[in-house]
């Protein structure tokens, strides 16, 4: 008989479900917090380093807990409103307790220096390089525990422990062999140093608050209960502040619509402007399957599709950052890639992590990304699509990105008629996406208006014209016998990132191939009512295994039904859609529908991005059942 402990299959994981994770963000970093209080995912100094708490993708690398001794299951959790702060109350048998987590946000601090990190222009508020974890005991008392383990370099190098001054309060954690990354906990608890972690107890009575903050900057931290609860409320300040230049309807679904504006903001990365594709790496996508991918990185694609949810709240500051950035990355001659690191560094590679168990089993963890050296030629008209609807509102462009503007409708005219690996990044053969072409069409035809902006004629009519020549070839060859638009020419394979076409305005809704296209991709590509990207025994993607339903795809499809005028299936599928929530409001990228768990990289800017988008096509289209209030054209926007 084996001694191996045997894994019963009825046994429950030690992983926590995916979209039970919390998720914080100062626009700097990013971490993901347990049920049961502990930090499991955690990258510093930035979203794209590597991480220091790493339980999420592996058991034993480490992680930050802080809440009852004895209980692991929260009575109650949520994000105190408007804001990505989060408060888990506690009950235990003895007591109750409420503790509040929040990355913190402080005034604009680089007053005598400038800042080195910062690209973009100052704000009054930056990041304050701190996670701060108040615990307050507001019932009977319990006994407090505090383990702080990080593990430096995804769970490969302990720290060294040591304690700074004469008194318990602060004590610093480093690599043993040094480095640039140095976190500091201040805390009024009294930790004692355990081998690799930081431990304490103590036993709370009603009105006792204590705090732990961890630092990594050399920012000063809260050093006493009353600094802490102060930047506690300055940080609840910066969200209020931030959250209250956004307009929300008066609507059921409005908390599903802030929660995932705070979510699109807390992917920012505010010093460059860069906007992450989700918090995490190597979540599965397929459970104990091969599809993990690293999306700590800004994606063109992803990043200006989130601009546009971002906009159709009213925010569009964010904008403004992320055209900078892609200045930036465009500077000195240089094409534009699918995705950066969040820094606008060009290189990332992709390996695997083989130290790691990885989240339940699923392997390889894979650390970097390599399609970011594929061709994907929908990005040139993500930019354009995204410049456009800004310039539109504002009737003005920032004169220096005109020629980076050029630039990408220029390199739409040259390839659109090459194959690529399209919008879904398949690793399979390069093939004649019909939804790449499109975008090469969005391409040409928002550069053309652009340059009617700009005051441009002769570029206007050279891009209208060839815009002309893509609309039409893809009309001919990118539609099956049945009237249906396919995924590549030559076969009759549906995709969903067909859906686009409406929103794009490739064809007007009112266009039978757009009708038959979404009404096919509704009957056909769906599991249960939720849309897959496509089949994947249709698609060379070079991967094996299934995946779940990709949930930006069933977003897009609730839009595009409000386009074609079926209002009441979109508000079903929407219905459907937001109860499969997590406890807080968020979305990984998938949903497996048998289950109803959440599979894929978390929180996932795509999907929070359609989700703003369909919530809205359906708030708006029901608005119109009041005359003058709704804009069939545009109801998007
Ligand atoms: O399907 C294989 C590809 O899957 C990932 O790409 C997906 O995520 C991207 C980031 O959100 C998104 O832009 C893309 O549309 C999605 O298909 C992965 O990043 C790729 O490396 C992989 O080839």
């Amino acid at each position: 008989m084996s001694e191996e402990p045997v894994s019963q299959p009825w046994a429950r994981s030690p992983f926590p479900p995916i979209a039970d994770y919390a998720f914080l963000s100062d626009c700097e970093a990013t971490c993901l917090i347990a049920p049961n209080g502990a930090v499991e995912w955690m990258c510093l100094p930035r979203p794209d380093s590597p991480s220091v708490f790493t339980t999420m993708l592996d058991r034993s690398a480490g992680s930050f807990r802080l809440g009852p001794y004895d209980e692991m299951v929260p009575a109650a959790r949520r994000y105190m409103p408007g804001s990505l702060m989060v408060e888990t109350t506690w009950q235990t048998r003895t007591g109750w307790l409420i503790v509040r987590d929040a990355l913190c946000m402080g005034p604009w601090h680089n007053i005598d220096e400038r800042s080195h990190t910062h690209r973009r222009s100052p704000t009054d508020f930056d990041a304050e390089h701190c996670l701060l974890r108040t615990v307050r005991c507001v019932s009977g008392s319990v006994d407090l525990s505090m383990t702080c383990e990080p593990v430096f370099d995804y769970g490969r190098r302990e720290p060294v422990w040591r304690y700074e001054g004469p008194s318990y309060g602060e004590v610093v954690a480093e690599p043993p062999e040094g480095g640039d990354l140095t976190l500091r906990l201040t805390t009024d608890l009294r930790p004692g140093i355990e081998g690799r972690g930081l431990h304490a107890r103590t036993r709370m009575v009603e009105g006792d608050w204590h705090f732990v903050a961890l630092a990594w900057s050399p920012l000063p931290p809260p050093r006493t209960l009353d600094q802490a609860r102060e930047r506690m409320e300055r940080t609840s300040e910066y969200w209020r502040q931030w959250i209250t230049l956004g307009n929300f309807p008066d609507h059921p679904w409005r908390s599903y619509l802030q929660r995932s504006a705070l979510t699109l903001k807390g992917l920012t990365y505010a010093p460059t402007g860069a906007l992450l594709a989700a918090a995490t790496m190597a979540l599965p996508e397929t459970p104990h399957g091969e599809r993990n991918w690293d999306y700590r990185y800004a994606w063109v694609r992803d990043s200006t599709f989130a601009l546009w949810g971002l906009y159709t709240l009213g925010f569009d500051r964010e904008a403004n950052d992320f055209f900078y950035f892609i200045q930036d990355a465009c500077r000195d001659g240089h094409q534009l890639q699918v995705m950066y690191r969040v820094g606008g560094e060009r290189e990332i590679e992709e390996e695997s992590l083989p130290h790691l168990s990885g989240y339940e089993g699923a392997f390889p963890v894979r650390v970097g990304n390599a399609a970011y050296k594929q061709r994907q030629h929908d990005v040139w008209g993500a930019v354009l699509d995204s410049v456009y609807l800004h310039a539109r509102s504002r009737e003005q462009l920032p004169e220096s990105l005109w020629p980076v503007l050029k630039q990408q409708v220029e390199q739409a005219a040259a390839h659109w008629e090459e194959p690529d690996r399209g919008i879904w990044e398949v690793r399979g053969a390069p093939q004649h996406f019909v939804s790449s072409k499109v975008m090469c069409w969005v391409a040409l035809d928002r550069g053309a208006r652009l340059a009617r902006l700009y005051d441009e004629p002769e570029y206007a009519d050279k891009w209208q014209t060839l815009a002309d020549q893509i609309h039409a070839e893809v009309c001919a060859r990118g539609v099956d016998d049945r009237g249906v638009f396919v995924q590549r020419y030559g076969s009759t394979a549906l995709d969903a990132s067909l859906l686009l076409l409406p929103l794009m305005r490739f064809l007007p809704p009112t266009d039978a191939r757009i009708r038959t296209t979404v009404r096919a991709i509704a009957e056909e590509l769906t599991v249960d009512g939720l849309v897959l990207r496509y089949r994947v025994e249709e698609t060379d993607d070079g991967l094996s295994g299934e995946e779940g339903t990709f949930t930006i795809c069933s977003f897009w499809l609730a839009s595009a039904l409000v386009e074609i005028g079926e209002v009441d299936q979109a508000r079903k599928l929407c219905e459907r859609l937001l109860a499969y929530a997590s406890p807080l409001e968020l979305y990984a990228e998938e949903i497996d529908t048998y289950s109803g768990r959440h599979l894929g990289n978390f929180p996932q800017a795509f999907t929070h991005l359609a989700l703003i988008n369909a919530v809205m096509h359906v708030i708006r289209a029901e608005q119109s059942l009041i005359p003058g209030q709704f804009n069939p054209a545009n109801p998007g926007s």
